[in-house]
């Protein structure tokens, strides 16, 4: 399987080096040549199978040759070490937890897998290094940071708003040291993500070896999709059709499930719900796309006026809006929205959502009269504990913190100021 530049101003590569390269040269985002779909026996058969086979099944068209069959595999077992429960919250609606992960956000998955697979290209470099620049508006450095720990050959420099991630989120980014570094940015996160794209087109910078971490990275991306078909195996036996609604910011994992769809996983409708970042909802009322900057909430993962995956949502409607709205739809909710859903689910079904499963629960509410007849899945993309303050606040409970986070939350931040790519482009020669 080779890849395309959805600026189609460049050469195609293999898996290997769409990885590598994180986007394409002429600034595009890496698109899938052809998408095959998946055999009638796999849909069949799934209930029968394991987490780990799903996962092999639906990837390795997209990595071919790049990775061989028992080392794909071995990623793969590395990747999935952790659960993916469904938790029913009322009879039409359940939550698909994302969050079991090292790092309790659904990136682990994708910062996993990506890392792995980059250890497998490096396996037989000597001293070349690889720099993986990532831009963070909370969830992404965290899981990134663990996945790539330690891993040979890449050091990893995280870009993340100041001031605008949760304390936990900030822990996990800015506290593990060796090859992992922490960019403090006094801007909001579309600047570190703008300040990642400007470094990789800068010919200054050509001999760094640069990709990305983000899911603007396809192996950071193709893993999102495994879930989604988790999710269809445990509900199949309900006979329903399946609604997804998909706390959105990036539309990285909203894309893989749609990615997934036309693999042939049979989802009716995908709801991108959004906090007031609305970009893409405008988007689809007045045909015209315009980024703008994004505002700070209380689901701040999703703090982005420039949603770097809505191209290739597009592309996988041949940029026909029309078509799209078949399939997706997207709403916007504010914060008072927000915390009075948080309310609702924990009064009513005993749940507590962090602040973006509370988001994609709303998309759920607000489309559920037109599918009387379907099942509702929100992604609980994060634990509640990595929302600390605003959880207990808004549900004035206590949240009992898990192991994971009790690692990280007394650990010294280290990490570096930076106002502008000037002083980033600064650092990443000189430093
Ligand atoms: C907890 C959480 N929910 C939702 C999102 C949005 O996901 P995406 O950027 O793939 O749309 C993020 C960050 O990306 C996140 O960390
Ligand atoms: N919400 C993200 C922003 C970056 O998204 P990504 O999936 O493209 O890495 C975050 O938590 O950092």
């Amino acid at each position: 399987m080779n890849y395309f530049s959805l600026n189609h101003k460049a050469a195609n590569v293999n898996f290997e080096q769409a990885t590598i390269n994180g986007i394409a040269p002429d600034k595009g985002l890496y698109f899938p040549e052809k998408l095959i779909p998946l055999e009638q026996s796999f849909f069949e058969n799934i209930e029968k199978m394991s987490n780990t086979q799903i996962a092999y099944e639906v990837i390795r068209q997209f990595i071919a040759t790049s990775i061989p069959e028992q080392e794909l595999s071995n990623i793969i077992e590395e990747t999935l070490n952790f659960e993916f429960p469904l938790v029913k919250i009322e009879e039409d609606t359940y939550a698909l937890e994302l969050f079991h992960g090292p790092t309790m956000a659904f990136k682990d998955v994708g910062a996993r897998f990506m890392a792995r697979c980059l250890r497998y290209f490096n396996r037989s470099k000597k001293d070349e290094k690889i720099k993986v620049l990532v831009a963070t508006s909370g969830d992404t450095g965290g899981a990134v940071a663990n996945g790539f720990l330690r891993v040979k050959g890449v050091e990893v420099i995280i870009l993340y708003p100041s001031g605008k991630v949760s304390t936990i989120q900030e822990k996990q980014l800015t506290t593990l040291g060796q090859n992992i570094i922490a960019l403090e940015v006094d801007g909001t996160f579309d600047d570190c993500q703008a300040m990642v794209k400007q470094a990789f087109l800068d010919e200054d910078l050509k001999e760094l070896n640069l990709t990305s971490a983000n899911s603007i990275n396809i192996a950071r991306w193709l893993p999102q999709m495994f879930y989604f078909f988790f999710a269809y195996r445990d509900l199949k036996h309900l006979n329903k059709n399946m609604v997804f609604s998909v706390p959105s910011g990036n539309f990285g994992n909203i894309c893989a499930g749609m990615l997934a769809k036309k693999l042939g996983l049979p989802i009716e409708f995908f709801i991108a719900s959004t906090n007031i970042n609305d970009t893409v909802a405008l988007f689809l009322k007045s045909g015209a796309y315009q980024a703008k900057p994004s505002t700070a909430t209380i689901s701040n993962a999703m703090d982005v006026g420039d949603p770097s995956n809505f191209v290739r949502i597009q592309q996988l409607y041949n940029n026909e809006i029309e078509t799209l709205k078949k399939d997706f739809s997207s709403y916007s909710f504010t914060d008072e929205e927000t915390k009075n859903a948080m309310k609702k689910i924990y009064s009513t079904a005993n749940y507590i959502s962090d602040p973006h499963g509370a988001v994609g629960y709303l998309g759920w509410q607000k489309t559920k009269e037109k599918f009387p007849n379907s099942i509702g899945v929100f992604l609980e993309t994060a634990h509640p504990v990595k929302f600390l303050d605003t959880v207990e606040e808004t549900l004035q409970t206590k949240i009992e913190i898990p192991q994971q986070i009790k690692a990280v939350i007394d650990k010294k931040k280290r990490s570096l100021n930076i106002k502008n790519y000037k002083e980033l482009k600064a650092f990443l020669t000189l430093g």
